[in-house]
């Protein structure tokens, strides 16, 4: 039996088995041989996506890929967007490859990827859906664009395939401590009361996936699927940006909805109706921080802004501008959101914040 229909089966076993007190454990160990499978699944098979232009090279601040379902305007998006231009039209799977464009937005580069679209069953290989969820993967955020007259289940959808591949989206890394010993037994310990797995249910993973020397800590009331994911590892965790693209087509009323949804915007591609949003949001959810540089007696240098994360730091700052400035440095003074006066004088761990100033004072 090959690795898809053992998937398969385990699945509809999953959904035949009903959620109780008595089925737990089966249903923890039956997610735990899903995962494992899954990853097989994902390991590079020799025969790579390699040469058929979706090996684009890391560009810019930020990388983002459009992920979307055909023909809901992701290549139209990128022809806004950015110079570069992508074939659009109203057939679906007009675009083929991996296309990549930059938007220039509060002086950043911001790489936006273009991809085929991808459809129900993509994580198994239907379509060139798995070349495609791939690439999100090295992405710093995903946008999910959703056509706004189609119904709302292709982000549920969507979601589930990326979720099948170990993204997971606008969710944090477990806080659960594990690592394999070379002996000494399965090692648990947990700092909060467990509601939501038990002991007993790692403790049955760990034997299914034959580990049988590992130290365990919960720091947090994680599930048994979350254990999972940090035992499988190479998980990805990623902001998503839901783009409901098409406005222009429906109701007043049902614009306000959408765009009342969590890490959603609401947009029209082809009547350029809400883009300003669509980038200040984008910004924000990459969290980037623009910061300038001043030398003593001189303007800020409103050209040149470093691009950083958001909580960044001097330190952060220093290295941005030179390697050696940290060893060189006296003190800061800064201008802007992050203080109280402007300027103040800081010390390195000092968080910055978008559009403050930075004056380095060496030793
Ligand atoms: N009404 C309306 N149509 C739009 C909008 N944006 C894009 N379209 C139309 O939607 C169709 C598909 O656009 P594309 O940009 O090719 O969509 P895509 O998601 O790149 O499609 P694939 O590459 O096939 O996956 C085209 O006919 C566009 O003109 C919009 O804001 N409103
Ligand atoms: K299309
Ligand atoms: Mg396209």
């Amino acid at each position: 039996m090959g690795v898809l229909e053992k998937i398969a089966e385990i699945e509809r076993e999953i959904s035949r088995t009903q959620k109780n007190k008595a089925t737990e454990y089966h249903l923890g160990l039956l997610k735990a041989k899903l995962a494992r499978y899954r990853q097989q699944l994902l390991e590079p098979t020799g025969k790579s996506a390699k040469g058929d232009g979706f090996d684009v090279m890391k560009s810019g601040d930020a990388r983002v890929a459009l992920i979307g379902f055909p023909s809901v305007g992701k290549s139209t998006l990128l022809n806004t967007l950015t110079k570069t231009h992508s074939e659009c039209a109203s057939y679906e799977f007009t675009t083929l490859t991996c296309i990549p464009g930059v938007i220039e937005y509060n002086g950043a580069n911001i790489q936006l990827l273009d991809l085929p679209g991808i459809i129900e069953g993509a994580a198994k290989g239907k379509g060139r859906g798995r070349q495609v969820i791939a690439v999100a993967r090295t992405a710093d955020l995903v946008i999910m664009m959703i056509d706004a007259t189609k119904k709302d289940v292709q982000k549920d959808l969507l979601t589930a395939e990326l979720e099948t591949v170990g993204i997971r989206l606008n969710r944090r890394k477990p806080n659960i401590y594990y690592k394999e010993k070379k002996g000494g037994g399965i090692s648990f310990n947990s700092t909060v009361t467990l509601t939501k797995t038990s002991e007993r249910m790692v403790q049955l993973i760990l034997h299914d996936y034959k580990i049988f020397n590992a130290e365990v800590v919960f720091r947090e009331d994680c599930s048994t699927d979350e254990f999972i994911d940090v035992l499988v590892g190479s998980r990805v965790y990623m902001p998503c940006l839901y783009v409901y693209n098409k406005i222009d087509q429906i109701s007043i009323e049902e614009v306000d909805r959408l765009a009342r949804q969590p890490h959603s915007v609401v947009c029209s591609c082809n009547m350029m109706l809400n883009l300003d949003g669509l980038l200040d949001t984008l910004w924000r959810e990459l969290a980037l921080v623009r910061v300038f540089t001043k030398k003593r007696g001189e303007a800020p240098d409103f050209e040149g802004g470093l691009i950083l994360r958001r909580g960044c730091t001097v330190e952060h700052v220093c290295h941005a501008i030179h390697r050696t400035l940290v060893a060189n440095f006296k003190y800061a003074l800064v201008w802007g959101q992050s203080v109280k006066f402007s300027p103040q004088r800081v010390g390195l761990q000092h968080s910055m914040c978008h559009d403050d100033v930075i004056q380095v004072v060496k030793k």
